[in-house]
C-alpha cells in the first residue's frame, strides 16, 4: 500500500472529503466548532467550515501550511494572521451561492405566495451584489419581479444599482448578501439598525442570510415590535445561541443552513481540494457531478416558470420544516442552545438545488 505522508484534520460536516482527499492524506474529523492547537499539532493541513475560528495561535507550532475553507465567507479565518505566518488560505467564493438565491426566493413565496403573480409591482432590494446578490438577482428578474440592489463595488446591467438610502426607501423585501467587515467605509457591522430601520417602508420582509452581526438583534427587536414586519432569520447575532424573545418576533428562522445544497457544499469541498492538490503539488482530477444523483426532471419548458415554482416548490424545499425543526429545540430556559443548532446543521438533508429537476430554472 502507498504511503500517505500528508495528514488533514478536517470538520466532520465537509461534504464528500473521503471522495477528494482520502487518497491523497490521512484524515482525522473532528466537530468544527471544537478543533484546538492539541488537534492540528502534527497536520499538514487544516480543513474547516464556517465554525472554526482559525487564528495563528490555533496554528503556532503546527505542521499546517495550508488552510482550506469550503465557505464563501472568511470572517472566521485571520487573514492577516496566517498570511504573516506564512499559511495559505483558501476559500470557496460562489460555492453555495445558487442555494442562498433559492433559500431567498423560497422564503418570500413561503410566506406571500401571491408575490409570485405580482411582477413588477413587487420590489425586491438587494444589499450587496456579489455571488449570491449577483445569483438572487437573475433568479428574481426571471419571475419578473423588479430588482433594485446597492454595492460600493459592483454594477449589474439588468439591475438598477441605486444607493443604500434608495434600496431602503423603496424596496418590498430586502435581502442581505454582504460579508461581515468591522472596518472601512464599508463596514457591515450593525449595517442595519435603529437609523436604517426607521428607513424602510414598515411593511418591507428582512431576510438575513449573510451574517448575523450585520444585523443588531436588539434594534431589530425593537424595530419589529413597532412594525410588526416579516422577517427570515438564518443567520443570528448572538449566533449559535437564539432566544425565544427573538424567535417569537420572527417569520421564518432556520439554523444557517440557506447555502446547505448538496451541490454548494459539494463545490466547497472541490475547490479547496483543488487549491490544496496545488499547494501540494498534485493532479486534480476529481469533479463532484460525478458523485450527484440523477434527479426527476419536474420542469419543463411548456409553463411559465412562475407557476411551475409555486406549485413544485413543497417538493424543491420546505423551508417551514426547518423553521420548525429550530423552534422545537427550544429548551426550558428559554433558548436554542449550540447542541440543537449544530444538531441540525449536522444532520441536515442537503437540498438539490432546482437546476437538478430541470435546467429551465436558470
Ligand atoms: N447563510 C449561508 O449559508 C451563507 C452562504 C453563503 C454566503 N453567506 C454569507 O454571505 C456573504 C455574501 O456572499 P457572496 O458570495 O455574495 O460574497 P461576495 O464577496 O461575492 O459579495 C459580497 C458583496 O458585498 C459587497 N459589499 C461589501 N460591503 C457592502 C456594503 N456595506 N453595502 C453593500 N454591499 C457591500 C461587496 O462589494 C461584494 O460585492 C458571505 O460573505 C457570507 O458571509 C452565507
Ligand atoms: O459562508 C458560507 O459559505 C456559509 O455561511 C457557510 O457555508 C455556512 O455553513 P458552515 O460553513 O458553517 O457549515
Amino acid at each position: 500500500m502507498q504511503d500517505k505522508p500528508l495528514k488533514i484534520i478536517a470538520d466532520e460536516n465537509l461534504a464528500l472529503t473521503d471522495y477528494f482527499f482520502a487518497d491523497l492524506a490521512d484524515i482525522e474529523y473532528r466537530a468544527g466548532r471544537g478543533i484546538q492547537a492539541s488537534d492540528v499539532h502534527h497536520a499538514n493541513a487544516l480543513l474547516v467550515r464556517s465554525v472554526t475560528k482559525v487564528t495563528p495561535a490555533l496554528l503556532e507550532g503546527s505542521a499546517v501550511e495550508f488552510v482550506g475553507s469550503a465557505t464563501i465567507g472568511t470572517d472566521h479565518i485571520d487573514l492577516t494572521g496566517l498570511a504573516v505566518a506564512n499559511i495559505e488560505v483558501s476559500h470557496a467564493p460562489g460555492c453555495n451561492a445558487q442555494a442562498v438565491a433559492e433559500y431567498v426566493v423560497t422564503a418570500i413565496l413561503t410566506l406571500q405566495p401571491e408575490k409570485i403573480h405580482a411582477g413588477r409591482d413587487f420590489c425586491l432590494g438587494i444589499v450587496g451584489l456579489g455571488n449570491v446578490g449577483s445569483r438572487l438577482a437573475m433568479l428574481a428578474q426571471r419571475l419578473g419581479w423588479r430588482v433594485i440592489g446597492t454595492d460600493p463595488n459592483v454594477q449589474l446591467p439588468d439591475v438598477e444599482n441605486l444607493n443604500f438610502a434608495q434600496v431602503l426607501a423603496q424596496s418590498d423585501a430586502i435581502s442581505i448578501h454582504v460579508p461581515l467587515t468591522r472596518t472601512g467605509i464599508h463596514a457591515t457591522y450593525h449595517l442595519f439598525n435603529a437609523d436604517t430601520f426607521a428607513q424602510m417602508k414598515p411593511d418591507c420582509f428582512l431576510i438575513n442570510s449573510a451574517r448575523g452581526e450585520v444585523v443588531s438583534e436588539q434594534a431589530l427587536l425593537d424595530d419589529i415590535a413597532k412594525t410588526r414586519r416579516l422577517v427570515v432569520l438564518d443567520v443570528f447575532e448572538h449566533e449559535p445561541v437564539i432566544s425565544q424573545n427573538l424567535l417569537d418576533h420572527l417569520a421564518l428562522a432556520t439554523p444557517h443552513i440557506a447555502g446547505y445544497s448538496l451541490e454548494g457544499k459539494a463545490r466547497g469541498t472541490q475547490m479547496i481540494y483543488q487549491a490544496f492538490c496545488q499547494h501540494f503539488n498534485l493532479d486534480a482530477p476529481k469533479q463532484f457531478e460525478s458523485q450527484l444523483a440523477d434527479m426527476p426532471e419536474l420542469f419543463n419548458s411548456d409553463q411559465p416558470l412562475q407557476t411551475q415554482l409555486l406549485a413544485l416548490l413543497p417538493q424543491l424545499y420546505d423551508i417551514r420544516a426547518d423553521d420548525q425543526a429550530l423552534r422545537a429545540g427550544l429548551n426550558t430556559e428559554g433558548m436554542v442552545d449550540a447542541t440543537h443548532f449544530d444538531y441540525l446543521r449536522k444532520t441536515y438533508p442537503l437540498r438539490r438545488e432546482w437546476a437538478a429537476y430541470g435546467d429551465q430554472v436558470l
